[in-house]
């Protein structure tokens, strides 16, 4: 007679998604891949249980920030009966996290994230003129650009202010991630460590945000950011942006994911670093006739045409060599070309005045993740910038070094 043999509960789900994940990434390695998928899931099981408080109790923020009161979390429910006048608690960086064992980022994959709508949602209070700082500092938020207006409202919900003063590390790297800042005000230097010397590779000038990269791959941060005057951010802790960003980030792959694969710019990058574009892309929509790029603004991020199409205008010279200030058309770009990249890879301002002609759609790239993620194109943008000195011989007779 045949004994029953018990299956422990959820071994069948487990080896399922291990079995699902070797099929949809084929890694060279199995026993390599097993370990990276099943830790990662010891991990995220490890910060559910971190992150899930009971309902009846205030939510606590995971980590790393003191109150200046004791003005708890509010859970929403609580949400309405907030006094909206209260000023509510600013925090402050204050001492190091725990330290997360890192986890390869390739190995990461957002359609992991269980279905977490369950999770306490964080609410933390704000009144009228603190809301209204907020939807400003988050209005060019690349993260949020693809964000349903729910979850944005979420996302705005949970955000709590953070000042801070000269010299603050807000990150170090090697940590554990723990927030993700938005900037609302403030100069922050940002330092990679290479081979034990700390190197200022750019700064945050006012706006902009940081932090993404350790909670979206669960890495250890990979640079280091410092105030370099008083400043307030905006933070959103890590379940929360694993919620509703990461979760977000798996609808962005699915959709660009085919586009993002037939830009021509972006074809010599393996899979894995385009895929790291989409993480971090944000979509635009423009009308007609619409102003994208102004010639001479200083620059902070790069565009690809998803649909419709953008026109180029240059401002002419006249014989002395002066500007006028008649626009001259230089170029078109369509679906799947680019556009921004000259002041970025030249650190000039922007060179010409870019319009949307017609319903246009863009996806955009923000400097520091263009400067990250877009070296290995920066040849090929260099042979296209020689093309515009040429166009702008033929047309003007003369060109500005535009490489320089
Ligand atoms: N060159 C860079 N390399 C790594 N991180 C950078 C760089 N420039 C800006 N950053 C930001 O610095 C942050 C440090 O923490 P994270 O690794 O979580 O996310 C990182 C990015 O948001
Ligand atoms: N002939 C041209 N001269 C300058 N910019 C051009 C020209 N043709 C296309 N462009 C694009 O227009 C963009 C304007 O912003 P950037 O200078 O950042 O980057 C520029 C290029 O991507």
């Amino acid at each position: 007679m045949m004994s029953t043999v018990e299956i422990p509960a959820g071994l069948k789900e487990l080896l399922q998604g291990y079995t699902v994940e070797v099929l949809r990434r084929r890694p060279p390695n199995l026993a390599e891949f097993a370990v990276q998928h099943f830790t990662r899931i010891l991990e995220s099981q490890r910060n559910d249980q971190q992150a899930k408080i009971p309902s009846t109790e205030p939510v606590q923020k995971e980590v790393n920030f003191e109150s200046d009161t004791d003005e708890p979390n509010k859970h929403e429910e609580e949400e309405e009966e907030e006094e909206e006048e209260e000023p509510v608690p600013v925090k402050r960086p204050s001492g190091k996290t725990n330290r997360r064992t890192a986890v390869c980022a390739e190995a990461y994959n957002p359609d992991d994230d269980e279905d977490d709508d369950t999770e306490p949602r964080v609410v933390n209070p704000k009144t009228d003129e603190q809301r209204h700082r907020l939807q400003d500092a988050c209005r060019d938020i690349l993260l949020f650009k693809t964000l349903e207006q729910e979850q944005f409202s979420e996302v705005l919900d949970a955000m709590f202010e953070v000042l801070v003063k000269p010299q603050d590390h807000i990150i170090d790297q090697g940590d554990d991630g723990d927030n993700f800042y938005v900037i609302e005000k403030g100069v922050y230097d940002i330092f990679v460590q290479k081979d034990g010397v700390s190197i200022c590779v750019g700064k945050y000038d006012n706006k902009g945000s940081f932090g993404e990269l350790a909670l979206m791959y669960n890495t250890p941060r990979a640079a280091t950011i410092v105030a370099t005057q008083d400043g307030a951010l905006w933070g959103l802790d890590r379940a929360t942006f694993h919620r509703l960003i990461v979760k977000n980030n798996a609808k962005k792959r699915r959709m660009y994911e085919a586009f993002i694969e037939c830009v021509p710019l972006l074809k010599s990058l393996e899979v894995s670093e385009r895929m790291k574009i989409v993480d971090v892309l944000g979509a635009r929509a423009f009308k007609d006739g619409d102003r994208i790029i102004t010639q001479g603004d200083k620059a902070d991020c790069f565009y690809i045409v998803e649909t419709g199409e953008v026109k180029i205008m240059i401002k002419s010279k006249t014989k002395a060599g002066q500007q006028d200030n008649a626009e001259v058309e230089v170029a078109r770009c369509s679906r799947g070309q680019y556009f921004g990249e000259l002041a970025l890879v030249t650190n000039k301002p922007r060179a010409a005045t870019v319009y949307a002609v017609g319903e246009t759609k863009c996806l955009v790239i923000d400097i520091q993740a263009f400067e990250r993620l877009l070296g290995p194109c920066i040849d090929i943008m260099k042979r296209n910038i020689s093309q515009y000195e040429d166009q702008l011989v033929a047309l003007f007779g003369s060109s500005d070094d535009l490489k320089q």
